[in-house]
């Protein structure tokens, strides 16, 4: 995804990252990723193929390995915490309670209003907050542990969205909004990359719209990379309906690779007795550190 001299000063940059859950088979090995800014990238694969933990590495919630592993902004998205403290890296996940952003670890679910919520983060530009408002048509009123799923999510992703990231990390947010907020929504974020060369990074099993919206899709299979392109080098997509068919097409070979699935259970084997098993990797994941 290289497209201009000098992006990886400003992207996100992933080389030969390994990781594996405690006590799991490894789900990253030698992994590389390129991002570049201004991008918006779809996150797409099958359930359990590691888009949720790609991005939460990304977010710099997982250690792994050295500084060189994960670059975001041109720093390590685990070491160097400025960048999530400062607003410039921002990661919208599927929690209510868990990270928001830069906002910290905020519950989202108690008897206070979505005004105390939203004003209580400092530091914010107030025709951003009242952009946001309106874009999430969200009532200031509303007390959140009596909203709805989808009324709660928004007051979570204005949170999010009130410091004017550099890098946006999505793990499909969207999935609780009505048609109406999430095309908004998808329209904002657009003017963002596009106004403020702001990278985004979207996980989502929800295709509408997407075609025109993307400008990169990766796709990745059981923690491999298997497509990294722009969505306008995605030949399958000229002869197809919509973006949604052509995952479909892919998720179904998938499951027609009977060989490599041997291949990939003989690979773990190997790995298991590799030197990989003595690799600096190996222990860090053992000393897996969870944000
Ligand atoms: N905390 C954890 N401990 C151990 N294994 C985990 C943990 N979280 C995820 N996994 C495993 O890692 C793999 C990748 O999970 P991940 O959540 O990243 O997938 P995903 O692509 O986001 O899936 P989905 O589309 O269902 O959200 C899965 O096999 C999952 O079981």
């Amino acid at each position: 995804m290289v497209e201009e001299e000098g992006w990886r000063r400003s992207g996100i940059e992933v080389r030969g990252l390994h990781f594996a859950y405690d006590g799991q088979p490894p789900l990253f090995v030698s992994f590389d990723l390129e991002v570049a800014p201004g991008s918006r990238c779809l996150l797409i694969g099958a359930n359990g193929s590691g888009k949720t933990t790609l991005l939460k590495i990304l977010a710099g919630k997982h250690m792994v390995g050295g500084r060189d592993v994960v670059r975001v902004l041109n720093s390590s998205a685990f070491h160097d915490t400025e960048l999530v403290c400062n607003g410039d890296l921002a990661y919208l996940g599927g929690s209510w309670s868990k990270t928001i952003g830069s906002a910290g670890d905020v519950p989202l679910q108690g008897d206070f209003s979505a005004e105390h919520m939203i004003f209580g983060v400092e530091g914010v530009d107030p025709v951003r907050r009242e952009k946001l408002i309106d874009l999430l048509d969200i009532d200031l009123d509303w007390r959140m542990h009596k909203v709805s799923d989808g009324q709660r999510r928004r007051v979570q992703i204005c949170m999010g969205l009130l410091h004017p990231y550099k890098v946006l990390l999505l793990d499909e947010v969207t999935v609780d909004l009505d048609v109406v907020t999430r095309m908004d929504l998808l329209d904002f974020f657009k003017e963002e990359c596009e106004q403020r060369e702001a990278t985004i990074v979207y996980a989502t099993h929800i295709f509408d719209g997407l075609e025109s919206w993307a400008t990169h899709v990766a796709y990745i299979q059981d923690g491999e990379l298997r497509r990294s392109a722009k969505m306008s080098d995605v030949h399958e997509l000229k002869s197809a309906e919509n973006l949604l068919s052509v995952v479909e097409s892919w998720l179904h070979s998938e499951v027609k690779r009977p060989i490599e699935k041997e291949s990939v259970n003989s690979t773990l084997q190997s790995l298991k007795s590799s030197p990989f098993d003595q690799s600096p990797f190996r222990s860090s994941r053992h000393m897996a550190y969870y944000r």
